[in-house]
């Protein structure tokens, strides 16, 4: 089946609680911002990008991409950054994405598009972990996701179930999957591609 339009939408609303508030998207990896490495992987791959921010929005905007907040008063969770981009795209099929997961593999898009004539949603599992903040996820997904949201539903994995989302195995590039959410883990990656 031919790779259907997608829709990349940059998750960057968190609190950045382990990174002291310090807005984990803006934060530079070897000079570039976080969010501006996960754009990179994924542009190649994808028909358009938006960016989905809760703060500083000037500085996301730098990227050249469209930025919108969360609709959800409040730091409501990824969820809420899903919804709110669900209802902007122009695309069925959007791929939602982790700020902080700067070394994502070229093949993610791939991969994963191989299982959309029989799921609406769809995530990598690294062989330990599942990654639900990588979601490839269809628009009709939206009114079951304001319901689940309405009723006070806040938590990813637990609506990933609801719509039996798929995992799919990428215990072969678990190493891509690592994601940055505290100082010490950007200056651990900092100084790794230094030497
Ligand atoms: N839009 C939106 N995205 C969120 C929200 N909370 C977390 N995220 C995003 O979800 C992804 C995973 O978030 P976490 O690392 O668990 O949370 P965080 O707030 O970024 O960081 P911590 O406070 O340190 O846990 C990141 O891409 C966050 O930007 C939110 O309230 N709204």
């Amino acid at each position: 089946m031919e790779k259907p339009s997608i829709t990349a939408i940059i998750l960057a609303g968190g609190k950045s609680t382990r990174m002291n508030g310090n807005d984990k998207g803006l934060l530079l990896l070897h000079q570039k911002p976080l969010y501006q490495h996960v754009i990179d992987c994924i542009k190649p791959h994808v028909d358009a990008i938006m960016v989905n921010c809760n703060r500083h929005t000037e500085q996301y905007q730098i990227a050249g991409y469209p930025v919108f907040s969360d609709d959800l008063a409040g730091f409501c969770g990824p969820l809420s950054g899903i919804y709110s981009g669900l209802l902007r795209s122009k695309t069925d099929w959007n791929l939602f994405i982790s700020c902080d997961t700067p070394f994502l593999p070229d093949d993610l898009i791939d991969r994963l598009a191989v299982y959309t004539a029989n799921n609406s949603a769809i995530y990598p599992y690294d062989g330990q972990h599942h990654h639900p903040t990588i979601l490839l996820i269809h628009k009709k997904n939206t009114p079951q996701l304001q319901a689940y949201l309405e009723q006070g539903g806040r938590k990813l994995m637990l609506f990933l179930e609801q719509i039996s989302a798929k995992s799919v195995d990428f215990s072969d590039k678990a190493v891509c999957f690592s994601n940055i959410n505290t100082q010490q883990e950007l200056n651990m990656f900092n100084h790794k591609e230094d030497e």
